[in-house]
């Protein structure tokens, strides 16, 4: 199913929680909406669902105008962050809810039930766990058996919010791409929220980045990456690292910065801001390099590295401990980056010291 979404904005009381999004989700697509924490990402889903209603927009899903449904003839299938099974009943029961409960007309029969919730637990790779209740499964498969409640209604549109949000890192991973495997065996157009970027670029088709109500950047891992949208983007990326510096023929440069490794960019001769991510740096001792090194801490994997230059912001770099080798307090480097993006900044310091910038198109990968 295409969902078509133009234009939806959400305010709850004097909060502006969505501001104008639009978006199109082609039919079978796997899309991720991500963004920190209050972007709108779960209640932008929760109006493609129906449990929300927006104060403007238009919603059409293969055609149909969604903002004329109910939520329960959507067809949708929700998943939640907390599994939301019923406790008293089993598995096979809670598999099977979703189908007994259709009015009768619409209710396939007791034998085409039970077909389909054995088909669901195969599926779900659940086959000996039926007739258990929920509080004698782990975490990883309560969610499956969530994740297969929704699915077990054939929905037109899969939803999922959070859905591996309370597991531990190794549950999540194999959740993951037992995930993409349902959706490609499925078919359905499946739209999932999270806050974890690796999450995101490694479940989805394309990742939606939300920033305060509105749609930052839409694009594939790849894309969002190497190309960031905007300095908001290029932040929650993990380019955390900014630096002033001028831009001459395309090129960003800063003493001390040897900015070789990035590709020259058509954009305007002028003051703008490196953004870096701090395991994207190699070091060069560089005696001439306003850049000394004033500490060096382990984080365990890697070495983080600090250093500061007269009038710069303090860079904090994270290097393998190999690369690091032969770093130590009290000796300059130059900062070689292997990648970043760079934004024309007609910087204005705020009080606070913040810079404001004014996003260009676009930028160094
Ligand atoms: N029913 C509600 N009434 C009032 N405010 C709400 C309601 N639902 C959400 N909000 C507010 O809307 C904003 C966006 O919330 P939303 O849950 O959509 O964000 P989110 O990006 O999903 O965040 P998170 O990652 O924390 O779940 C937040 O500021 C939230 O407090």
């Amino acid at each position: 199913m295409a969902i078509e979404i133009s234009d939806i904005s959400k305010q709850f009381g004097k909060t502006q929680v969505l501001r104008g999004i639009d978006l199109s989700i082609m039919d079978r697509e796997l899309v991720a909406l991500l963004g920190p924490s209050g972007s709108g990402k779960t209640t932008l889903l929760r109006i493609i669902a129906g449990l929300e209603w927006p104060d403007a927009g238009q919603l059409v899903v293969a055609g149909e105008d969604w903002m004329q449904l109910g939520a329960k003839d959507r067809r949708i299938g929700f998943v939640f962050q907390s599994y939301a099974l019923f406790p008293h009943m089993t598995v096979r029961e809670n598999l099977a809810f979703g189908l007994t409960v259709r009015p009768k007309a619409q209710r396939p029969s007791a034998a085409q039930i039970t077909s389909r919730v054995d088909e669901l637990l195969t599926l779900l790779q659940i086959d000996t766990l039926g007739e258990r209740y929920p509080a004698q499964l782990s975490g990883g498969q309560r969610q499956r058996v969530a994740l297969g409640r929704a699915l077990a209604i054939e929905p037109r549109v899969l939803l999922l919010d959070e859905p591996f949000g309370a597991l531990d890192a190794a549950i999540r991973r194999d959740l993951r791409r037992w995930l993409r495997e349902v959706h490609e065996r499925t078919g359905s157009t499946t739209i999932f929220v999270t806050h974890d970027q690796e999450e995101a670029f490694e479940l989805a088709d394309r990742v939606v980045v939300m920033e305060q109500g509105r749609i930052a950047q839409i694009g594939t891992a790849d894309q969002i990456h190497d190309h960031p949208a905007t300095p908001f983007v290029a932040r929650f990326m993990g380019a955390v690292i900014e630096l002033p510096v001028t831009l001459r023929a395309g090129r960003a440069e800063l003493k001390g910065v040897d900015t070789s490794a990035l590709p020259r960019r058509p954009l305007g001769d002028g003051p703008a801001t490196l953004f870096l991510a701090p395991d994207q740096v190699a070091l060069e001792a560089d005696p001439a390099s306003p850049f000394l090194v004033t500490a060096v801490s382990s984080t365990g994997k890697l070495l983080r590295v600090t250093l500061e230059a007269p009038g710069l912001p303090v860079v904090d770099l994270d290097l393998p401990r190999l690369q690091a080798r032969g770093v130590a307090v009290g000796q300059n480097f130059r900062l070689r980056p292997l990648a970043g993006a760079v934004f024309s900044a007609p910087r204005s310091a705020s009080p606070a010291g913040l810079i404001e910038m004014t996003p260009v198109k676009e930028n160094i990968a």
